[in-house]
């Protein structure tokens, strides 16, 4: 799979300071490798997805890559919980990273051993069938990332599990003895990443961008998602991805984190925009910014650029206004 080719930005690479979720051999750092950023360019792990945004709204870094959608679990709650509320940031790109999994320990121990697994939250939930088959008692230990799960081991003996699942980089890294490989519950898993900076950045329009945004609803009412989304509906706009979210406020309020196809520059992701600024109570934009697998945008006769700009002159045509 292709990553996605970083588009102009003012993120200069070999001044940049990359944050990423670390430590090393975490996939997020893959994701960050295949995005193309310099090697020499400052790459800083932190321990969690709200520490590295909070160094980046700080200004400590310069962007953050952090993982947002796994094919088998779905969304990354606390990046799309980090993204939806605090000082606004915005999503400069996506990379798309394959994800493979080892079952690792220290040398010598044997698999029938094994009573407690650490790994992310994630990757447990992505192994789950492989657990159950081959290590049906094991515990589960949860840890900030697969790769401080494999840090974890190597370290003074004192972790609450003997065996991690990690990336085979991560094993490697800390000298643990891969026990099986592959054990992932589906072979095709892929983890979407999205590399965040502070607003001021929109990369350039590609004809296959993505959009992203997060909708506060001004109240409970029928009818209030379908109002949201004939927006996009009306315009030819096609949704790529959809949750709710709790605002966390009170129970049963909850914000929509949602993906369009289509950039804020297109007439038709404009118009929509237009239409949730009138609807919402508030409209977070996330960033406009390619797509990582370079699929372009399929845009009908009736909501091309010209069709609306069309649409508009008529309009003024008709209030004697100028073109
Ligand atoms: O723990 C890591 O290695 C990460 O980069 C995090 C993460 C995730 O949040 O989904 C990334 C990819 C895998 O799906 C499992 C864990």
């Amino acid at each position: 799979m292709s990553p996605a080719v970083p588009p102009a930005l003012s993120l200069d690479g070999a001044t940049t300071r990359y944050g990423y979720l670390g430590p090393e051999g975490t996939f997020t750092q893959m994701a960050l490798h295949a995005w193309g950023a310099a090697r020499d360019a400052v790459h800083h792990p932190f321990g969690s997805v709200d520490a590295a945004l909070g160094a980046l709204r700080s200004g400590e870094i310069d962007a953050a890559m952090v993982p947002i959608e796994n094919s088998v679990e779905g969304g990354v709650s606390a990046t799309l919980d980090a993204l939806a509320s605090g000082e606004p940031l915005v999503v400069v790109g996506e990379v798309l990273v394959p994800i493979t999994f080892v079952l690792a320990a220290r040398p010598g121990m044997p698999l029938a051993d094994v009573r407690a697994v650490g790994t992310h939250s994630h990757a447990w939930a992505q192994v789950r069938g492989w657990m159950g088959t081959h290590l049906p008692h094991a515990a589960y230990v949860p840890t900030l990332s697969t790769a401080a799960a494999a840090a974890g081991l190597s370290e003074d003996g004192s972790a609450a599990y003997d065996a991690a699942v990690c990336a085979p980089v991560a094993a490697a890294n800390h000298g643990l003895e891969v026990l099986a490989e592959d054990i992932g519950d589906m072979s095709s898993a892929v983890t979407r990443f999205v590399l965040v900076a502070k607003p001021g950045t929109l990369p350039e329009r590609t004809g296959a961008d993505k959009t992203t945004l997060v909708l506060y609803q001004r109240d409970d009412h029928p009818g209030g998602l379908l109002e949201l989304l004939e927006q996009f509906a009306v315009r030819g706009i096609n949704m790529s991805r959809l949750e709710s979210r709790p605002t966390k406020e009170s129970m049963g309020r909850y914000c929509f984190s949602i993906d369009i196809e289509g950039h804020v520059l297109d007439e038709r992701v404009g118009e929509a925009l237009m239409g949730l600024k009138r609807v919402c109570a508030e409209v977070r934009f996330l960033g406009s910014y390619p797509r990582a697998d370079g699929t372009e945008v399929r845009v009908s006769d009736s909501t091309t650029d010209e069709s609306f700009t069309d649409a508009r002159a008529w309009l003024h045509s008709l209030r004697g206004l100028p073109g």
